[in-house]
C-alpha cells in the first residue's frame, strides 16, 4: 500500500477532533468524507477505516509511540506512524514519519501485547469491570472479539421484496451478498460498500442492521392486528422490523424521550413502507400512564453501556466513564418499573440492551421480577447474545409475560 498525503493528513485532522476536541468518531469520518471530492472508494475506504483503527487501538498505539494525551499534532503523527508500521506499510519520505523506529515500534508491540488491557487497548476501570462481571477466560475472549471489524448486515424489508429478490436487485449493482443461517431476513456484504446511495436503498427495500440486533423485534413475538409499543424507539431500528414482523396490520407506537431521533424515525418509516407507525413523544409520564394496561406487547430497547457493540463505535471505549455506567443502570431500572406497567394482563414485555454486561442484563431483570411491579410478571426466556460466540454484536433481550390475574 502506498501512503497518500491528503489522505493521511485528513486522518490526522479526524484523530485531533475525536482524541481532543470529543467529537463523535462516526460524525467526524463523515464529515473528512465530504472533504474532497474527487476522492475515490478506496481512498474514502482509506481514510475511514485508518481513522476507526486508531481510535480502536489508541491505548496500545500511544504506549507503543511513548505519547500522552492531550495529544499534540507531532504525538498523532508517531501514532500514526505506529499503525502504519505494524501494518508492514513502507513509510514514505515525509518529514513528519522522518525517523520513525520501525524495528523499536514491533518490539514494543510483542512486549506490550502480553497484557490484556493494552493488547485489547481498553481504560483499567473498564477491563477490571469486565473481568469481574464475566470472569477472567470470558472477557479474554469477548473483549477481543469486540475490537475486531464489524461486517455490513442488511435486513431485508419483507413489507417491500423478499431476501432473494434483493440479493438479486443488490447483485445488479455489483454488490454482493450472501444469507445468514438463522437469521431469516438478513443478508450480509462480501465487501464493504456505501449501500445507502444505491436506489434499493432509497426505495426502502433494506435497512442496514447488525445480526444480534434483528433477533429482538423477533423476540417479542408480535403477530398482525396488535397493539404494540416501542418505548425506546430512537430513530426507529427495531420499530421497523416490527411493522415488517406484523405485516403493516395492528398498531405500533414508537416512542422516546427525544423528540429530534422520532423525526428521523418518521422518515425512515415512509421510506420502508411502514404504515402503521405512530411515534409519541414521552414529554412527561402522563404519555405512559394513558397507556397502562392496553399493550399486547412493550418493546424496551434500554439506554445502555453499548459495550455490545465497540466493533462500530470503537469510541465509546475512551467516552464511556464509571459514573455514567452507574446512572444508566438507574435509569434502566427506573424505565422497566414504570414501563412495564402499560403491558395489559396476559400480554409481553421484551426488555433488551446492546451491553454485555450482567449488571445491565439479567440483573435488572432479576430486580426487576422481586419488586412490587415486577411481581405480576413472570419470567419467560433470555438470550446472551456474546460477540465471540455469535460473531455479531454483543446484546441481551429478555421476555416476560403479564401475569392474567
Ligand atoms: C438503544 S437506544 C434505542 C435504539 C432503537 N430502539 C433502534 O433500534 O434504533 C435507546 C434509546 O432510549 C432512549 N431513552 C433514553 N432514556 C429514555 C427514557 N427514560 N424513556 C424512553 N426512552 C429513553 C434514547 O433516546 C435512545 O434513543
Amino acid at each position: 500500500m502506498r501512503l497518500h498525503r491528503n489522505l493521511v493528513f485528513a486522518v490526522i485532522d479526524g484523530l485531533n477532533l475525536i482524541f481532543n476536541e470529543g467529537e463523535y468518531a462516526d460524525k467526524v469520518v463523515e464529515k473528512l468524507l465530504k472533504r474532497d471530492k474527487r476522492w475515490g472508494s478506496r481512498d474514502r475506504a482509506f481514510v475511514a477505516e485508518t481513522t476507526y483503527d486508531i481510535v480502536r487501538w489508541k491505548r496500545l498505539y500511544a504506549e507503543i509511540a511513548e505519547v500522552r494525551e492531550p495529544f499534540d499534532r507531532e504525538n498523532l503523527w508517531r501514532i500514526f506512524a505506529v499503525w502504519a508500521t505494524l501494518k508492514g506499510i513502507n513509510l514514505p519520505d515525509w518529514k513528519q514519519l522522518a525517523g520513525t523506529p520501525t524495528r523499536r515500534i514491533k518490539g514494543k508491540f510483542d512486549e506490550l501485547s502480553k497484557t490484556r488491557k493494552l493488547k485489547e487497548s481498553v481504560p483499567d476501570w473498564l477491563d477490571a469491570l469486565g473481568e469481574k462481571e464475566l470472569g477472567n477466560a470470558v472477557w479474554t475472549k469477548e473483549l477481543h472479539a469486540l475490537n475486531q471489524q464489524a461486517d455490513v448486515i442488511l435486513r431485508t424489508n419483507t413489507l417491500k421484496t423478499t431476501k432473494k429478490d434483493l440479493q438479486h436487485i443488490l447483485a445488479e449493482s455489483e454488490i454482493k451478498t450472501s444469507f445468514l443461517k438463522a437469521y431469516p431476513d438478513a443478508l450480509v456484504l462480501e465487501e464493504r460498500t456505501n449501500v445507502f446511495t444505491t436506489d434499493a436503498f432509497q426505495n426502502g427495500l433494506f435497512e442496514v442492521q447488525d445480526a444480534s440486533s434483528q433477533k429482538v423485534a423477533a423476540f417479542l413475538e408480535v403477530a398482525p392486528g396488535m397493539r404494540v409499543a416501542d418505548t425506546c424507539a430512537g430513530a426507529g431500528g427495531k420499530s421497523l422490523h416490527l411493522a415488517a414482523l406484523m405485516q403493516n396490520k395492528g398498531q405500533i407506537i414508537a416512542m422516546d424521550i427525544y423528540e429530534n431521533k422520532l423525526k428521523v424515525l418518521k422518515r425512515r418509516a415512509k421510506r420502508n413502507g411502514a404504515h402503521n407507525i405512530e411515534t409519541r413523544w414521552i414529554e412527561n409520564t402522563k404519555v405512559i400512564k394513558k397507556l397502562h394496561n392496553s399493550l399486547d406487547r412493550v418493546l424496551i430497547d434500554a439506554p445502555c453501556s453499548g459495550l455490545g457493540v465497540l466493533r462500530r463505535n470503537p469510541d465509546a471505549k475512551w467516552k464511556l466513564q464509571p459514573e455514567f455506567l452507574t446512572e444508566i443502570k438507574k435509569t434502566q431500572q427506573q424505565i422497566l418499573q414504570d414501563y412495564a406497567k402499560m403491558v395489559k394482563p396476559g400480554g409481553k414485555l421484551v426488555y433488551a440492551t446492546c451491553s454485555v454486561l450482567p449488571s445491565e442484563n439479567q440483573e435488572q431483570v432479576k430486580t426487576f421480577l422481586t419488586s412490587e411491579s415486577g411481581k405480576d410478571f413472570t419470567f419467560v426466556k433470555d438470550e446472551k447474545v456474546l460477540a465471540h460466540k455469535s460473531g455479531f454484536d454483543g446484546f441481551y433481550m429478555a421476555l416476560l409475560e403479564r401475569k392474567t390475574n
